[in-house]
């Protein structure tokens, strides 16, 4: 294959999965409306009857292709950090806010609204759900200060409760690094007063060894690397 005729394929490919990236995107969009309106709808008892069916008859099409538990989405891309069904920040889940991070020099800051669907107390948050969203954000945290790792202790402090339908912000940052052992500290706030902590946690975070990474993730990483190559 010639130089541009390679360049026209990978452009198609790469076409091709931007729209599936985008498609997956849209679809957790119209998921999170579905799940918002479901959890905040007063419509006739009749009304809902008609959505859940209406709502099987739109699943069973999806259901007829799926990936097994070690199977890696085909939009996603492990290493590049792509991951669109991530519970937390994925474009394409319906379970995530979805919590949006970047990181400015070592601080690593994140914005969301959660919606009545993430309700806890009346009016505010599952104490779960901040838990969720601060471990996301040290482990973001950790993730970007070049020492990856799994989360072995979230100690989380709830000072304030987290008001629903209000945008927030949430930062995190690494504060040591011992070994394999990262510890990263994090808060969630109100977005207009980020200087008021509602909760706080402390996240202590290890790196795998080699051969604890092949027996957790090995079948994952094997199938993503065939699927690959073909
Ligand atoms: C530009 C770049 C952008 C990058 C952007 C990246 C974005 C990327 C975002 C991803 C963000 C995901 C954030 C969610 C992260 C999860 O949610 S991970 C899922 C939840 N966590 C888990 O399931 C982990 C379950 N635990 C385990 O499987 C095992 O504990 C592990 C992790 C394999 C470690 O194995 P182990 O045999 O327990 O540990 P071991 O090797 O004996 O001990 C290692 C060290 O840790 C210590 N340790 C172990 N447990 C604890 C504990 N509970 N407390 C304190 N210390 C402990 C040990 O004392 C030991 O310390 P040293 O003696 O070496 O000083």
């Amino acid at each position: 294959m010639s130089d541009s005729e390679n360049g026209r394929r990978l452009h198609a490919v790469d076409d091709g999965l931007l729209r599936r990236r985008a498609a997956i995107s849209d679809l957790g969009d119209a998921l999170r409306l579905l799940v918002e309106h479901a959890a905040a709808t007063e419509a006739p008892t009749e009304e809902l009857r008609r959505a859940a069916e209406r709502i099987r008859q739109a699943a069973a099409p999806l259901g007829e292709r799926v990936r097994g538990r070690h199977d890696s989405p085909t939009a996603d891309d492990m290493l590049a950090g792509v991951r669109l069904y991530n519970p937390v920040t994925g474009a394409g889940s319906a379970l995530a806010p979805p919590l949006e991070i970047h990181s400015d020099g070592d601080l690593s800051i994140g914005a969301c609204t959660l919606g009545l669907a993430f309700e806890g107390p009346p009016s505010f948050a599952h104490g779960g759900v901040s838990a969720m969203l601060l471990d996301q954000m040290l482990g973001y945290a950790v993730g970007h200060s070049g020492n990856p790792g799994m989360t072995v202790r979230l100690d989380t402090g709830y000072r304030k409760p987290v008001p629903l339908l209000t945008p927030l912000r949430l930062t995190a940052q690494v504060t040591g690094i011992e070994g394999r052992r990262v510890t990263a500290t994090g808060i969630i706030a109100v977005a207009a007063e980020p200087g008021e902590i509602l909760v706080e946690a402390t996240g202590v975070f290890v790196a795998l060894r080699a051969e604890q990474a092949r027996r957790l993730f090995g079948q994952a990483i094997g199938r993503m690397r065939q699927s690959r190559a073909g």
